[in-house]
């Protein structure tokens, strides 16, 4: 069975083939690599034995993106991971974000639209959320303003695929609101590769570990939490991955109850900054250099899943451990600056 997975050699994207390959998928990958390496394959190939097809192309260009579905007729799945995902940049530079996260899920649908029969698997965010109300977070939480061009894009994008369900029976699709991701395969062939000085807490910490960056800064300590630093649930990108095998097995057997459905992905539990730097100490047999700075704005003060409606439907949960999750990225940070 045929499955496109556009973005398929980011962070994500990379981890989730795997995993398709691991239970016989035949994946297609498309990726204009403006975040990720072609070297990228090679560590799918060792660790599935199996090389996907790839595809360089970018998704902004409509005509390519038509003549990928006419030649590529026996497209079963689609799980859309491509997009631009730094916060900061889509503030600065609020088009790209919407053409490149709407514009191409729109010549995406199009092409999906066409079909007999066809599934969606997006990539969406507990950005949605905002600052939510109530802990953990629920499926049912009401999504609140966005804070950022780029969490708009994720809730726009929502709206857009939950529209075209509306008028499209053949169309299944489930969006899967991912919390933090982080950590790398535990055969380190594949993980995360930040272009850059990284925004994101777990890359920023094992950067600064092998000597990369001299200094975290933790972005605030007077947050009304138990130590002050801001909670987040971080979540290993395996199990986000499997998540979307599943979810992609629920929509291939025609499983799903309603043709647009949103899950949670989360381990449940949520972990203060300084939890984690705890872990990241304490998997690695050092200590990290890291100062208390001011506030980062836009940061919610705590955010993780309730993670019952996927545990239920999905059948899946996630298995690993924040210190398992960090001990992978700090393995995977040493190999990739040896
Ligand atoms: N990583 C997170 O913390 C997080 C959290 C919530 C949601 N998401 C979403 O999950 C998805 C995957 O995230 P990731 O962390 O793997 O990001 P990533 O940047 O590592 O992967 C995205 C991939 O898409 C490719 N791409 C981007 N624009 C493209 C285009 N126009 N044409 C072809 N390829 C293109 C990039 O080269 C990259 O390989 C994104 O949609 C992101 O917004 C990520
Ligand atoms: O150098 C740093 C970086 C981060 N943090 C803190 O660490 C926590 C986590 O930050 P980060 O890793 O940037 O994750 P989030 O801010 O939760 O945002 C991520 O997770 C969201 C939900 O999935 C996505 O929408 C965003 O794109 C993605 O960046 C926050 O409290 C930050 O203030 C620091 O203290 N120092």
């Amino acid at each position: 069975m045929k499955i496109l997975v556009t973005g398929g050699l980011g962070f994500i994207g990379s981890h989730t083939v795997v995993e398709l390959q691991n239970k016989g998928f035949e994946v297609v990958i498309i990726d204009n690599l403006s975040n990720s390496s072609i070297n990228v394959l090679d560590g799918i190939v060792a660790i599935s034995g199996k090389k996907p097809l790839f595809e360089k192309m970018d998704l902004r260009d409509k005509s390519a993106v038509q003549s990928f579905f006419k030649k590529h007729g026996d497209i079963e799945g689609v799980i859309h991971f491509a997009a631009s995902k730094a916060v900061g940049e889509s503030v600065e530079n609020p088009l790209l974000y919407y053409e490149n996260n709407l514009g191409v899920l729109v010549y995406i649908l199009q092409e999906l639209t066409k079909k007999d029969r066809a599934r969606l698997i997006f990539s969406s965010s507990c950005t949605v959320y905002g600052q939510a109300d109530e802990m953990p977070i629920t499926e049912n939480a009401p999504v609140k303003p966005a804070e950022s061009p780029y969490g708009n894009t994720k809730q726009i994008g929502e709206e857009i695929i939950k529209d075209t369900c509306k008028v499209n029976p053949s169309l299944a699709t489930i969006a899967l609101r991912y919390f933090n991701p982080i950590g790398a395969h535990p055969s380190v062939e594949i993980g995360e590769l930040p272009i850059g000085v990284p925004q994101n807490l777990v890359p920023f910490i094992t950067q600064t570990g092998v000597g990369l960056r001299e200094e975290l800064s933790v972005f605030g300590d007077d947050y009304p939490t138990e130590d002050g630093t801001c909670i987040r649930d971080y979540i290993h990108v395996v199990d986000v991955a499997k998540a979307h095998v599943v979810a992609l097995e629920r929509l291939l057997e025609n499983k799903n109850e309603a043709n647009y459905e949103v899950f949670n992905l989360g381990t449940g539990k949520g972990s203060s900054v300084l939890e984690v730097i705890h872990s990241f100490e304490k998997v690695s047999g050092q200590k990290l250099n890291y100062k208390i700075a001011n506030r980062r704005p836009g940061d919610v003060i705590q955010a993780y899943a309730d993670t019952q409606k996927a545990n239920e439907i999905l059948g899946w949960k996630a298995y690993s451990s924040l210190d398992e999750a960090m001990k992978s990225a700090w393995d995977w940070e040493q190999k990739i600056r040896a």
